[in-house]
């Protein structure tokens, strides 16, 4: 019965029972793919499933699915458009709330949506001008009103378009998760500082200076916000030999590409800290008049801790735009969009309505590839690769 689970026993060909599963049956065209689509829910267990997969192959024109080939089946058959897949993409991989909520407004056509109303005017705008290509020259006056409108929608659609362009980098950030790098000299006391942040023991403390060669990863939700906190090498020139010379290049590389960098100081206010960092004291239960308006934490009485942690959290919405609710949250999405801006922009420019129209041509080419529409055979690949099997 279509959308109904059913429990029933399931057989191999010989009459030999394989498991009692609940079978749930989607006709086409109302499933995921859009193609008839049989779920069947078994007991856990290799074996149980190893035993179904065994007798399903043996059936000519079943095979396992690829990779992403759920979702490319359902873009193929129009149930997705590109950019949903791409946020129902984001949504198996995302860790914290704030990526759940963004993905889950993309998968569920949001980019889509504006798409599709961007689409709808720009064709009118193309419908006037092409329409404007006919009027003689005995008619100029009319033809002169209908340009300032075309003009005046070109504008509107093109600021539009800029101001969900201006949000990508809050969005595309919160997507990957922010990268925070903690430096410091050594023994400042970073490692001990990133077991007390996530909360157990992943960096190895030790009194030896230089203890630290390799980066360290931790994952921390800030707030809503995924981000990954690197242990480094602690920085210091005199280097015991080249495994640490490599771990402290290493740190400086990385904090190069951060969103956010911490510095540790176990004295002094960081005076040495890289410009932008957010400079922290380490050790305040050794030193109970630390410097004024610095953060201070001690990792092993738990003092400013709690401090730190709002700090971090407000730096990593801050840093991911935090209650904008983005639209353009990949790379492929934001040059497409870039694109379209572009050819609107150039069309607004131009006062020969042939030039005009093909400008807003490309710009309706544009927005095509965004979702899918035209020409994207060559990325199609690279959206799908991404999925599990399974979806
Ligand atoms: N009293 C006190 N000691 C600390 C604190 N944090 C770290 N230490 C000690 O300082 C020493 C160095 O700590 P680590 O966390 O290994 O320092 P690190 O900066 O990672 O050191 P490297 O790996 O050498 O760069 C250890 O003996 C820690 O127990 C703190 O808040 N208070």
């Amino acid at each position: 019965m279509p959308r109904r689970a059913t429990l029933k026993r399931l057989r191999a060909p010989d009459g030999c029972a394989i498991d009692d599963a609940l079978v749930l049956w989607f006709p086409a065209p109302a499933s995921f793919t859009g193609e008839d689509v049989a779920e069947l829910q078994l007991t856990g267990g290799t074996a149980v499933v190893a035993a179904l997969l065994r007798t399903l192959g043996d059936i000519d024109g079943l095979r396992p699915a690829q990779p992403g080939e759920f979702a490319r089946r359902a873009f193929d058959n129009g149930k997705l458009d590109l950019t949903q897949a791409e946020g129902l993409a984001d949504l198996i991989d995302a860790e914290t709330e704030a990526q759940r909520r963004q993905a889950l407004r993309q998968a569920s056509g949001g980019l889509k949506a504006l798409a599709e109303d961007w689409h709808a005017r720009l064709l009118g705008v193309l419908g006037e001008t092409e329409a404007s290509l006919d009027f003689g020259e005995d008619e100029e006056d009319v033809s002169a009103r209908l340009v300032g409108d075309q003009d005046a929608q070109i504008a509107c659609l093109a600021a539009e378009i800029e101001a969900h362009l201006g949000r990508y980098r809050f969005a595309e950030r919160l997507r990957r998760g922010l990268t925070i790098v903690l430096l410091g000299a050594p023994n400042a006391g970073k490692s001990s500082l990133v077991n007390a942040l996530a909360k157990r023991d992943v960096a190895i403390v030790s009194p030896e200076a230089g203890t630290t060669r390799d980066l360290i990863e931790v994952h921390l939700d800030l707030g809503g916000v995924a981000a990954t906190l690197v242990d480094t090498a602690g920085l210091r020139d005199n280097t015991a030999g080249v495994v640490e010379a490599e771990g402290v290049r290493r740190a400086r590389a990385r904090a190069d590409d951060a969103d956010l960098v911490l510095f540790l100081c176990a004295e002094g206010k960081g005076e040495d800290a890289p410009p932008g960092a957010l400079v922290v004291q380490s050790k305040a239960d050794l030193r109970p008049s630390g410097e004024r308006g610095t953060l201070r934490v001690s990792a092993v009485t738990g003092e400013g801790l709690f401090e730190l942690e709002t700090v971090l959290i407000d730096h990593a919405r801050t840093l991911t735009g935090w209650g904008q609710d983005a639209t353009i949250t990949h790379e492929r999405q934001r040059s497409a969009l870039a694109g379209c801006r572009d050819a609107l922009i150039e069309a607004g420019g131009e006062v020969d309505a042939v030039l005009r129209a093909e400008s807003l041509r490309l710009a309706m080419r544009c927005l095509g590839q965004l979702t899918g529409r035209v020409n994207v055979e060559d990325i199609l690949d690279v959206v799908f690769r991404r999925f599990c099997i399974g979806k």
